[in-house]
């Protein structure tokens, strides 16, 4: 039997746990709270990410991560991309020789400028045949109520690939594998900025026309972007590129819509972060994203834009005005610069 461990019980780890589990790989979801650990093996619940939730009964929780990471086949990492590299360098010294490592996470490292499946190469010592990330459009409350959701198994290494996609492979749950870790982990990491920018002008009573602007146009300048970093241009129409891209900006389930939603009604990123109390990427893989655009010479305006009101540099009208007053210029093939 396959096994695994899921690090750790927030929303997506915990839905992510349950479903492995529900396609017959033995897992074990570790949990950093012993109400949540407790909750899952006792009541098959996880009670603060996902109330009311039924998960599988066969889905076991720790607080030991000693007890959950060694032999397994698969250690799947879910946790708040900047705290990813500390995390991972405490666990690290019970990977097994042959343990894939998993990242389900959609961010960029802030200092680094390091996608998740390098910083884990990075922390944890191992080839990019040892690393895979799933990506896609995945809205966890959706997936944990059992409603159909395609994603995305992306690894440098097909048939580890393979052996992934079949762990996680349910009767609602269709994983597709790709071989672009590069396009992928982008097509994750940049929606939730662009889903940012959407949920602001959602805020600010902007209509339909400027939501397609911001995802169409979003989309191109993220094809540009991973044109320079050496990503498939194919991956952007897919499922881990245009899929999530269109999930997450159109979804009221996303919490960086959701966020920016708060700030497009004139509240503080500080006000936005305690209204949302969990994990929102793009506020801070929006510097990480303009910091490779600028090293690569790409243009990424809306990101610009973002970022620059996170900043506090420009208001909600200046912001607006940059992105609509730039020179015009013929609509190219997206991921021509
Ligand atoms: N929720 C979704 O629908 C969804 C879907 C696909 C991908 N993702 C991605 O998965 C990743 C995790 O998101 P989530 O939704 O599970 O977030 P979450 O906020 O629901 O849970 C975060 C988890 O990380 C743990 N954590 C928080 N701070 C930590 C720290 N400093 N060190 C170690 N652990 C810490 C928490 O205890 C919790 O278990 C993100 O990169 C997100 O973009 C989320
Ligand atoms: O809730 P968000 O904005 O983190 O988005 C969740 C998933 O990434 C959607 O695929």
């Amino acid at each position: 039997m396959t096994t695994a461990a899921v690090l750790s019980a927030g929303s997506w780890g915990t839905v992510f746990a349950s479903v492995l589990a529900d396609a017959g790989t033995d897992v074990t979801l570790h949990a950093r709270r012993a109400e949540i650990a407790d909750a899952i093996n006792e009541r098959h619940q996880n009670p603060v990410y996902l109330p009311g939730i039924d998960l599988p009964k066969q889905l076991k929780a720790t607080l030991d991560v000693e007890q959950a990471l060694p032999g397994t086949d698969f250690v799947v990492v879910s946790v708040p991309a900047q705290a990813m590299r500390a995390s991972l360098t405490a666990w690290a010294p019970l990977l097994g020789p042959q343990t894939v490592l998993v990242s389900l996470m959609k961010g960029i490292e802030l200092d680094s400028g390091l996608r998740m499946s390098e910083v884990i190469a990075d922390v944890a010592g191992v080839g990019p045949e040892r690393v895979a990330v799933v990506s896609g459009p995945n809205l966890a409350r959706e997936i944990a109520g059992r409603q159909p959701a395609a994603s995305v198994v992306a690894c440098t290494d097909e048939q580890v690939a393979q052996r992934l996609q079949a762990a996680c492979h349910t009767p609602y749950f269709r994983p597709y594998t790709n071989r672009d870790v590069v396009g992928c982990e982008l097509g994750g990491a940049a929606k939730n900025v662009i889903a940012l920018a959407v949920g602001i002008g959602v805020g600010m009573g902007l209509g339909d026309n400027a939501q397609s602007l911001l995802i169409t146009r979003g989309l191109a300048e993220t094809s540009r972007l991973g044109d320079a970093l050496g990503a498939d241009p194919h991956t952007f129409s897919g499922l881990a590129g245009m899929g999530d891209l269109v999930a997450t900006c159109s979804s009221p389930l996303s919490r960086n819509r959701s966020f920016g939603e708060h700030l497009g009604r004139g509240q503080s990123v500080t006000e936005a972060a305690a209204a949302i109390s969990q994990t929102s990427e793009g506020v801070k893989t929006s510097e990480a994203i303009l910091g490779l655009a600028h090293r690569h010479g790409v243009e990424m305006p809306i990101t610009e834009a973002v970022v620059q009101f996170l900043r506090g540099e420009v208001d909600l009208d200046k912001a607006t005005a940059l992105l609509m007053e730039r020179p015009t210029k013929p609509e190219r093939h997206s991921c021509t610069r």
